[in-house]
């Protein structure tokens, strides 16, 4: 039978936890079951959800109830209950269940009839590398700062300073709506014509994802606007919107633009240990499945940091071997050249290091700022501690002796 296995944890006294998984299974899908006749019970048979495992943590206990304990329960809810969008499954996975104490939502199990209906990222890691055309290092990307109140002008010239110090993509700040001074159609024209001038100048290539914002219903037409505008990518606050429209983007033919997922308001709903859903299941699997082709999430070290734990396993479920294309993950936050080892280590070369101050504010202005993550990136690779490569390299040297 095809359907959903959602993975939960909660806390209860010890050999609670049966009875809870069965009242989540028969809540959530028929009611009750043993008080039906055998007729009804055959009828409905197909719509039962399933206690699939219990396992209880006896030596995890609860910091504030001791009494209580650690546990997960996996329970399968059938295909027939819900249509396959993320809406619907969520509602059935977690919808009243997520108001009813410490219950948090771990992971969800697809079958492969299910993830049918979910087309993932139309270009993928590979895709996103062949518009680049770079294969063989992290890429890297920058972020728009202090653009709020200033002018197309201005933010030419912050592109330009960056795109010049050799980073692979710019994104707009996620604070930056459409506005007077630089509305979106303005920032994409010109965004285009200054990266067209630099890819003149140097043959370096850089695309930026501009912010795609507004009343949800005008997406579409806003984001269709965009491409044919020339828009290389458009950045895309999706919590705030909700997975679905991302999916709606990903999916309409006549969009087909990289989609690059940020993580703002996510937290909202991820970062207790007791409540909501995990990390690697909304940044992760359900962003990647929803069609992003990159998830911006924070990195264990920088300025907003994830557990580290929590910020491989939401890389893994990016990248991990699916029937959908892999998504780029994109540890942010805080970053700067001398986490690049770290970072590299952590999430390989299918991955993107993203900065915003750790270009901005170096001594030699983005260019410089650029320049030192390209060489940290190439003194990874090349198997030489970053201070090594620093004796020679002065944009790296700067940035050490800045951040360390
Ligand atoms: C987890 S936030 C995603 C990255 C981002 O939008 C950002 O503004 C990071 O800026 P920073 O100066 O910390 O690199
Ligand atoms: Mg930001």
């Amino acid at each position: 039978m095809s359907g959903i296995t959602a993975h939960y944890q909660l806390y209860g006294k010890s050999g609670s936890f049966e009875k809870k998984a069965d009242d989540i299974a028969l809540g959530l899908t028929i009611g009750s079951w043993t008080n039906l006749a055998f007729l009804e019970q055959e009828q409905l048979k197909k719509h039962k959800g399933t206690v699939r495992s219990v396992t209880e943590f006896e030596n995890i206990l609860h910091p504030i109830h001791p009494e209580r304990i650690k546990g997960e329960i996996k329970v399968f809810y059938p295909a027939a209950n819900f249509s396959a969008d993320i809406p619907a499954i969520l509602t059935t996975v977690f919808g009243k269940l997520s108001l009813d104490g410490e219950v948090k939502l771990l992971d969800l199990e697809f079958d492969t009839n299910i993830l049918s209906h979910f087309p993932g990222p139309r270009f993928g890691i590979q895709g996103i590398r062949e518009r680049l055309g770079v294969y063989e290092r992290p890429l890297i990307m920058s972020i728009f700062k202090g653009v709020i109140g200033r002018d197309i002008e201005y933010l030419a010239q912050q592109l330009r300073q960056q795109a010049l110090g050799g980073v692979d993509l710019v994104k707009d700040d996620e604070i930056l709506f459409d506005n007077p001074l630089t509305s979106f159609e303005t920032r994409i024209t010109t965004g285009r014509e200054v990266l067209r001038q630099v890819y003149e100048e140097t043959g370096h290539r850089t695309l930026y994802a501009v912010n795609l914002s507004g009343r949800t219903f005008k997406l579409k037409d806003k984001a269709k606007k965009a491409r044919e505008l020339g828009a290389d990518a458009l950045l895309f606050n999706v919590h705030a919107y909700g997975l679905d429209v991302l999916q709606e983007l990903a999916e309409d033919e006549e969009i087909q633009l990289p989609l690059m997922a940020h993580p703002a308001y996510s937290g909202a709903f991820t970062s207790s240990g007791f409540y909501g859903v995990s990390t690697a299941l909304v940044l992760g699997k359900l962003t990647r499945y929803a069609g992003a082709d990159f998830s911006l999430f924070p990195s264990p070290y920088g300025s907003v940091a994830l557990e580290k734990s929590v910020a491989l396993s939401l890389g893994k479920e990016l990248t991990k071997p699916s029937e959908v294309k892999q998504s780029f993950p994109v540890p942010s936050a805080g970053i700067h050249p001398g986490l690049v080892p770290l970072l590299m280590n952590d999430y390989g070369i299918d991955s993107i290091i993203n900065a915003g101050g750790g270009v901005h504010g170096h001594p030699a202005g983005a260019t410089g700022g650029g320049l030192a993550f390209r060489q940290a990136v190439s003194a990874v690779l090349e198997g030489i501690p970053l201070e090594e490569a620093a004796k020679t390299q002065s944009e790296l040297n700067t940035a050490l002796e800045l951040w360390r």
